[in-house]
């Protein structure tokens, strides 16, 4: 059907909602929601147009609008328009493949009573689920294993290392921090220690602050995961109505000027000076004005993992190395003596 769409008719077609949409005279005729719907997707409204018919045009009642969505999603999903639901697949499938390959050796392994079975997560997971009641209308035990341990390769991954890279950039460009963190650590460490261990990052406190301050500023999911309402509520006195998506812009809440003095600027010791009204806010889901992990029971499992993680990772990179922009005076990027190993 998609090759009989000519592209006269799809030209005109753009050029009909244009002159619809610019129609003065005639507000009343396209309401402004079909104006976003026309103009976010204008050739498949013109496919629409031929596919349905003149229905689509001068249409104003909501129970009309609300058909035109309805087809709209239809015939999208039909054609796949954009190729993302193939894209999507394709992805999926190559993920799917290497969870497999994962979850087989680890089977082969325990079927040959390999030692060296690894006690990774996906072993752990394939331990607990040998001794799980099968319930007959779950998925298989071998889909709930890749299936979370690709949930927590997905949600930890890049999460971490974009609020690292972050961090990173935000040291460059505010020198004063980057000094302050690197003499805090050569307080606690000393540079005749090679490697910053776990036990020492609880005296790491300025570091610790650097890492919320990234958080704040730039939370790796800038609107958190979307959430559906299961019942009528009332947020903030707007009615959100059973099954509405919800988002949650964490970026807009984090910067709140009502909340947080110099909102936009890299100051990890707002979390520190006494008297400063946000120094005890943690981020955990306690504090809603800072919530990079979510809130609630469907926040991010992994939050102390993660702190931690990432913790380690920057004091051990600032502890080591000296960080430089390419315009920066050529300098020496290692911190520490040749210490032996
Ligand atoms: C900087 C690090 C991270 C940030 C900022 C972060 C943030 C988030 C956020 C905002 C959510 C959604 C919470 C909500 O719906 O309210 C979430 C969910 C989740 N995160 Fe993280 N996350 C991080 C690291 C990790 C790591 C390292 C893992 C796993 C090892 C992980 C696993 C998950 C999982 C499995 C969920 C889904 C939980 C559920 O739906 O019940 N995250 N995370």
């Amino acid at each position: 059907m998609l090759s009989s769409v000519k592209e006269s008719e799809v030209e005109a077609s753009i050029k009909e909602m244009y002159d619809l949409c610019n129609d003065n005279d005639n507000k009343s005729r396209v309401a402004p929601v079909e104006m976003r719907i026309w103009f976010g997707d204008t050739t498949l409204t013109a496919i629409m147009r031929i596919v349905v018919g003149e229905r689509f045009l001068g249409v104003t009642t909501p129970s009309e609008m609300e058909e035109n969505e309805r087809l709209q999603k239809t015939i999208r999903k039909f054609f796949d328009l954009d190729g993302k639901e193939k894209a999507m697949k394709q992805t999926a499938q190559e993920l799917d493949g290497f969870m497999e390959k994962w979850l087989e050796d680890h089977k082969l392994k325990r079927i040959y009573g390999d030692e060296k079975v690894e006690n990774d997560f996906m072993g752990m997971m394939l331990s607990l689920l040998d001794n799980a009641e099968k319930s007959p209308d779950s998925y298989g035990s071998d889909t709930i294993n890749k299936a979370t341990c690709l949930a927590l390769i997905l949600g930890g991954t890049d999460t971490t290392a974009v609020t690292l890279t972050w961090a990173l950039s935000l040291l460059l460009n505010n020198r004063r921090v980057l000094k302050k963190a690197q003499s805090e650590l050569d307080q606690h460490i000393g540079r005749e220690r090679r490697l910053v261990k776990e036990s020492d990052l609880k005296k790491l406190v300025y570091l610790q602050a650097i890492v919320k301050e990234t958080l704040r500023l730039y939370p790796a999911g800038p609107l958190a995961v979307p959430h559906e309402s299961t019942q009528d509520c009332t947020v903030g006195g707007y009615r959100i109505p059973a099954g509405t998506r919800v988002f949650v812009n964490l970026t807009k809440i984090q910067r709140d000027p009502r909340v947080w003095t110099n909102p936009s600027q890299f100051e990890p010791e707002r979390f520190l000076t006494n008297g400063s009204s946000c120094k005890d806010f943690d981020v955990r889901g306690q504090n809603f004005e800072l919530i990079p992990f979510g809130s609630g029971r469907r926040m991010c499992p992994a939050v102390s993992f993660a702190l931690q993680a990432m913790h380690l990772v920057l004091a051990n990179l600032l502890h080591a190395f000296e960080i430089t922009t390419p315009s920066d005076e050529p300098a020496t990027c290692v911190r520490l003596p040749d210490l032996p190993t």
